[in-house]
């Protein structure tokens, strides 16, 4: 179980790398493997992010606390709050890239991203127009408690009428996006790179 995961989170990582998103040993990647309790799989701490391998993971409880304490591997410095955001949204991907439009938007509108009028915001459950949506920002902290915390005071949750906004920015680190599985976490990054991208570009 944990190697499967540990194989899907080494296929996304290598892909983000080759868009530039995870250079170095930036970034994180975790899939919930169980909900009650809540444990995750995450990727280890501090290794080349473009080269991670099926072994390279590392299971996590609901504080982000190495759940086996037999594996000698470092879970990431982040899985705290890669565990409160699974627990909050319900998602069972979550994804942590350091992409450098993510960086500027966050820098440049602190207050949150707006968004309108783009097609491509119907990739993450929105509408294309009649509609703003706004990617949060909050500040950052190297403690995963405080960064629990400022996530719970800007997320959106889905209303009866409008979906949640799945994804947020650090600002001055990079980006989070998350969503029901593997597959829609990284639609819902590769989107909000997207339209981070383009509004940085026209602003
Ligand atoms: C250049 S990596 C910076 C790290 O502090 C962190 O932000 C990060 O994304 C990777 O940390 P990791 O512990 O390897 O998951
Ligand atoms: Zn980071």
């Amino acid at each position: 179980m944990l190697h499967a995961a540990g194989a899907a989170l080494a296929d996304e990582a290598r892909r983000f790398s080759g868009f530039g998103w995870m250079r170095g040993t930036s970034g994180n990647l975790s899939l919930v493997v169980d909900r009650d309790p809540l444990l995750l799989a995450v990727t280890a701490s501090g290794l080349d992010k473009s080269e991670l391998t099926p072994a390279d993971v590392v299971l996590v409880d609901a504080h982000g606390a190495a759940a086996d304490s037999s594996d000698p591997r470092r879970p990431s410095a982040e899985s705290g709050l890669h565990a409160h955001i699974a627990a909050r949204t319900g998602a069972n991907a979550v994804y942590h890239v350091h992409a450098m439009d993510a960086v500027i938007a966050g820098h440049r509108w602190p207050g949150g991203v707006e968004l309108r009028d783009l097609e491509m915001l119907k990739g993450i459950g929105h509408l294309a127009h009649d509609e703003t949506v706004v990617i949060p920002v909050i500040q950052n902290h190297q403690e995963m408690a405080v960064e629990a915390g400022r996530f719970d005071e800007v997320y959106l949750p889905a209303t009866a009428e409008v979906p949640e906004v799945p994804a947020m920015i650090v600002a001055g680190h990079g980006m989070y996006a998350w969503g029901t599985d593997r597959l829609q976490a990284r639609h819902h990054l590769e989107i909000v790179e997207w339209l981070l991208r383009f509004t940085v570009a026209t602003a």
